[in-house]
């Protein structure tokens, strides 16, 4: 049998950070919303216990792929006997801060654990993808949520279903070296649900980012003459909201072709979770 399932891609609608730990991780504040803007996974289980996993689009060995580090994982965990082969179509921007790997990475876990009857709750499931990534819990939780500590402390949100329009420019941002420089902000005030919808919140790596990439801080430039926009994560993608489809596609319509941009609707429940119901 195939299954075939989503991983969405995620907005940080704003992004604060607090403090850091001994770690080097930082303490952050934001808010994840997904969008219905999706890679999608194939899995067909095998019963010989070997993983493997093709991507199209992307130039990762196998063994860095975060989809076969997420099968592999939960193989470690339960002891199963069963393998899988996982094939994924690649849609969302790589090293875009739309948390593309971590989504793959989450799928994997759901999915695998339906498929191979594992049978570990949510709980679980989130704290072994946070081994993979601090993006990673969300994606499983499946509900958009206000995140602290690094980013695995998870409150449901439910906000409005905006209209986004979303830019890449043409660079790829290392999370790492904007989670290193010596220019980033690291000591915010923790701020409140009111705050964000007063519109006293930020994405605090803005700065870093436009300062060490020029083509994020002309696509931010270009995106804030026509709306509200805004740095995902640590980038290299910007996003505006619109309450209008029709506002967003006029947009959309106009955005230089040096850049790759895409319209997405912003959702509170990932589509995953809608799919693995299907599954008995
Ligand atoms: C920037 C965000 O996308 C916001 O949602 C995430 O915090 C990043 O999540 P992610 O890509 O899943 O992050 P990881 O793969 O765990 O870590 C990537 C890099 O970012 C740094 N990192 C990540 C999360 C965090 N709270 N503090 C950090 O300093 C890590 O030290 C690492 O060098
Ligand atoms: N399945 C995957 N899809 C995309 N990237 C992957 C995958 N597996 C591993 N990677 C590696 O992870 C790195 C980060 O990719 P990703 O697209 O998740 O970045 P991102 O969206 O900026 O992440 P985040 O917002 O979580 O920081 C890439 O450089 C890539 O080499």
């Amino acid at each position: 049998m195939i299954f075939t399932c989503p991983a969405p891609a995620k907005l940080n609608l704003f992004l604060h950070i607090t403090g850091r730990r001994s770690d080097g991780y930082h303490y952050l504040q934001t808010i994840f919303q997904f969008l219905d803007y999706s890679d999608e996974l194939q899995f067909v289980v095998r019963e010989d216990g070997q993983i493997y996993c093709d991507t199209t689009n992307i130039d990762v060995p196998m063994e860095h792929n975060l989809a076969y580090q997420a099968a592999r994982c939960l193989q470690q965990h339960t002891q199963t006997h069963y393998g899988v082969d996982i094939q994924i179509e690649k849609h969302i921007p790589v090293g875009g801060g739309l948390g593309g790997g971590s989504s793959d990475a989450a799928t994997t876990l759901l999915a695998l654990n339906k498929l191979w009857r594992c049978q570990l709750d949510t709980k679980t499931l989130m704290q072994l993808g946070l081994r993979l990534g601090a993006d990673v819990p969300v994606f499983i939780q499946g509900h958009a949520a206000w995140a602290e500590g690094v980013g695995e402390k998870l409150i449901p949100v439910t906000l409005t279903e905006s209209w986004f329009v979303v830019i890449h420019p043409n660079c790829h941002v290392s999370t790492a070296e904007i989670f290193t420089a010596s220019d980033l902000t690291r000591n915010q005030k923790i701020v409140t649900m009111h705050d964000f919808l007063a519109g006293r919140t930020i994405n605090v790596c803005e700065d870093v980012v436009t300062r060490r990439y020029p083509e994020v801080k002309q696509a931010l430039k270009w995106l804030e003459s026509h709306g509200s926009a805004r740095l995902t994560g640590t980038g290299a993608c910007v996003f505006a909201p619109f309450a209008q489809q029709e506002q967003a596609q006029a947009v959309l319509a106009t955005v230089p072709n040096q850049w790759r941009a895409f319209l997405a609707k912003g959702q509170n429940d990932s589509p995953v979770i809608k799919k693995l119901a299907c599954l008995t």
